[in-house]
Order: C-alpha cells, then structure tokens, then sequence
C-alpha cells in the first residue's frame, strides 16, 4: 500500500512578531475520498492549518506530505475555496468558471465539460450571466464549478458558505459532499459550525486553541451521502462531536435519538 494522500507530523506554526506559537504538534492522515472537517472555537488556528496545509503558508514545523511529496507551495492538485468567492465581476458565469482551462490553454476544448461542470452545481440557466447579477449563493456555485474545472484531488473550503443564509448554506453544504463524492475528490473543510461538519464530513478533527492542536479524531458512523440535519443519525454524530468539544458534559447514548 503507498503513503496516505496526505499526511502530516509534527505540524507547528508561529507567525512573525506573534509571542505563542498558534499551532503545536498537529499529526493526522487522511486517505483518498475521505471527507474531513477540521472543528474548533473561532481563533483556534483553523485557517492557518488549511493555509498550511494548501501550501500558501509555510510551517515553522514539521511537515506536510501529499502522497508522500513535501508541500512546498501551491498546486493544481489541490484548490481552496474561501468564505468570498473571488469572482472577477466583469465576466460571465461561464468565463469565470472556465478561467482555469483558459488559462492552462484548453478552451476551447473542455467548453463542454465546464458546460457540465455548470450543470452540475445547477447554474447551467445561468452560463452567461454577469456574476454581479447573482445571488450570494449563486455566486459560490459558480467558484465551486470553477475549482472543480481545476480537476483537483482534494478540495479545500475554509468556512465557505459561512456568509450564505441558512437554507442556501445547507443545500450547497449538501450538495458539494454529494458531488465530491461522486467525483472521487478528497474534502478539508475547516469550520467552527458543527452543523457543517457533521453535514459534509466522514470525520473530524477536532482543535483546542492556544496553542492551536488537534484534541481528537472523531469518525462518524457512516452517513448517507445526501443527508439532513434532522436525520437522527446526523443528530447522534453531532452531539457526539459536541461532547468531544467539551460542549457537553456526557458523550450521548444511542437511544438518546430514536431510529438509529
Ligand atoms: N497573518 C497573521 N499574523 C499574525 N497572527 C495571525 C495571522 N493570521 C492569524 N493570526 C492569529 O492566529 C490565530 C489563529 O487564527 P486563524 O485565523 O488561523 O484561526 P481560525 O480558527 O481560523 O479563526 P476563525 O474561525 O475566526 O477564522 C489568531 O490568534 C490570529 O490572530
């Protein structure tokens, strides 16, 4: 068997001119198609550890290995999604969707497939539509269809529907488990909304803060792909990953929720 997809040891991180390190001694692995959701308190260092871990900052220890390869920097093996989706306003859905094969030289070959791409996340209506005349949620739909053009291995989201409303945050959260799934793409999700994780993850990481480490390592009892808050096993899972935060005294029983 080769190395995990990605794996790291010893992780710390200090920034410049701050007195604590942020980030102590942080080491986990994660396999190929797994979904996993990095979850702590607001502060904690979770955006510093997806930064690391996406190779747009560098550790002031340890290491991070993408199978088996040092991270050095960025690469088109992995993509970022933030909270903003960086659209450049002036271009249509589908320009912007399609800036990566653009780029990269291969439009107008794959047209077709960032077409398919669009269909997928549900915009294909609206391929050339300003993207300033799109909703919030739109908007993410089209930076998702634009990361997965990238044809990326892991997909990496730091808080990404955060600034979305509650419903539009739960479909997309729904949906993007769905398609990376279906796409055989590797989720980091880091998030401090328990809902979030316990929607679109297998299992999670969950952080202390002060130093920023990694407190424990929950798998989720498996979940249906497309799921709902209000399943009682999606409430089981979230209650445990509650106690495992400290949130909660007692970890909870099975028969605290009814069908499981
Ligand atoms: N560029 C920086 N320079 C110095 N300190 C920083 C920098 N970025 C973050 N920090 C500090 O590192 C700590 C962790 O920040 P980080 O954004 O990683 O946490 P987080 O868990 O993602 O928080 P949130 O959920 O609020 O986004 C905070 O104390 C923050 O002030």
């Amino acid at each position: 068997m080769g190395p995990p997809l990605l794996c790291v040891d010893g992780l710390g991180h200090r920034y410049r001119h701050h007195p604590e390190p942020v980030l102590r001694d942080i080491g986990f692995r994660v396999e190929a198609g797994e979904a996993v959701a990095v979850v702590g308190r607001s502060g904690c260092g979770k955006s510093t550890l997806l930064h690391l871990l996406a190779g747009l900052l560098h550790p002031t220890a340890g290491e991070i290995r993408i199978h088996g390869e040092p991270v050095r920097g960025p690469s088109a093996r992995w993509v970022v999604m933030f909270q903003q989706p960086l659209l450049y306003p002036w271009m249509t859905a589908f320009e912007n969707a399609a800036l990566g094969p653009r780029f990269a030289g291969r439009l107008p070959e794959t047209a077709t497939a960032v077409g398919d791409l669009l269909a997928l996340v549900k915009m294909a209506e609206f391929a050339g539509t300003n993207v300033q005349r799109l909703s919030g949620g739109q908007q993410q739909r089209v930076a998702l269809a634009r990361s997965l053009a990238a044809q990326p291995e892991i997909l990496m989201l730091d808080e990404p529907f955060s600034a979305l409303d509650t419903f539009t945050r739960r479909a997309l959260q729904v949906e993007v488990r769905a398609i990376a799934k279906r796409l055989g793409i590797t989720l980091l999700l880091v998030t401090h909304d328990i809902d979030e994780a316990v929607l679109m993850a297998d299992r999670a990481l969950v952080m202390d803060a002060r130093p920023g480490r990694i407190r424990a390592d929950l798998a989720f009892r498996p979940l249906p792909d497309e799921r709902g808050i209000d399943d009682p096993a999606v409430q089981f899972e979230r209650a445990r990953l509650l106690a495992a935060l400290g949130e909660t005294t007692e970890a909870p029983r099975p028969g605290d929720f009814h069908q499981i």
